[in-house]
């Protein structure tokens, strides 16, 4: 069978999106491990399928697959690819897109200048709903890893986060405690690993080490998940620019409870098929 797709990405975080509403895809995990391969597929970080809505007052349903075939909850740099397809393929002719997605609904808003806006929801600092285990919520955490003692953040945006604070982007450990971050037992459905750069309480630098996919030219949850933590240890204002290795996010966020808003591009590369 022959599926259509289209190569996306938002700040170099790349994607191979399908609509899978007038197309019929089981996306088993060893299909999308070859689809995000490199060299014996289309290559991508994530795969994102656009679905028929499941969620009340929702249009689509989103679902996301990172590279290694595991499903997740949220994807924040796809939340604005998925808005840019559904318009780009004629789906919708909506400037303000409610999509559900396995962590609830999320509200895409296409802006006049080329930019996408979106709602991602409320961010999650419990431990339990994280998941994360810990005896209590705190704005920071100690963290044994082997031989080392860390100080991380942990922060869901629908999936989980761990943030740590570095002096330096350039020069933090991201291939050395990235991936053993990740698997780290207190994270029991594994943990996206956040390195972020305080430059002031409006600017920040980022480098994310992604759950499923390794270090990745930008992560938007992360971002949204490293300013919620900055700005939970009183160090980040309520707008912060995002610096990432592809580009730069803007993030608002007025404090817990509250809605949290990520705002940046997405732009298609090129359209293909490609057979089941
Ligand atoms: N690796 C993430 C999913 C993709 C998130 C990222 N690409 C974004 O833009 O938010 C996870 O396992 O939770």
């Amino acid at each position: 069978m022959r599926l259509r797709f289209t190569k996306m990405q938002g700040l170099g975080n790349d994607f191979a999106v399908f609509d899978a509403i007038s197309q019929t895809i089981d996306p088993d995990p060893g299909w999308i491990r070859r689809l995000a391969d490199r060299r014996f597929g289309i290559g991508c970080d994530q795969v994102l399928l656009v679905e028929p809505p499941r969620l009340p007052d929702t249009d689509f349903h989103y679902r996301i697959f990172n590279a290694d075939g595991s499903e997740v909850e949220q994807c924040g740099n796809g939340a604005r690819c998925f808005a840019r397809f559904v318009r780009d393929q004629g789906m919708t002719d909506k400037d303000a897109i409610p999509v559900g997605t396995a962590a609830g609904a999320i509200r895409l808003h296409l802006e006049p200048n080329g930019q996408v806006r979106v709602d991602m929801g409320v961010p999650i600092l419990e431990p339990a709903r994280i998941p994360f285990v810990a005896d209590q919520q705190a704005s920071s955490y100690a963290l044994a890893l082997d031989d080392e003692a860390l100080t991380i953040g942990a922060v869901s945006m629908g999936n989980p986060h761990a943030v740590l604070q570095v002096e330096d982007v350039d020069t933090a450990p991201v291939a050395r405690l990235g991936p053993r971050i990740e698997i780290h037992p207190r994270f029991p459905q594994r943990v996206n690993v956040g390195f972020m750069q305080i430059l002031d309480s409006r600017h920040i630098r980022l480098r994310v080490f992604e759950r499923g996919a390794g270090e990745t030219l930008a992560c938007g949850t992360g971002a949204c998940a490293a300013v919620v933590s900055g700005r939970v240890r009183g160090r980040l204002e309520d707008r912060v620019q995002v610096k990432l290795p592809g580009g730069g996010l803007v993030i608002e966020w007025d404090g817990p409870g509250k809605t949290l808003w990520m705002t940046g591009p997405a732009e298609s590369v090129f359209h293909g098929e490609i057979d089941r």
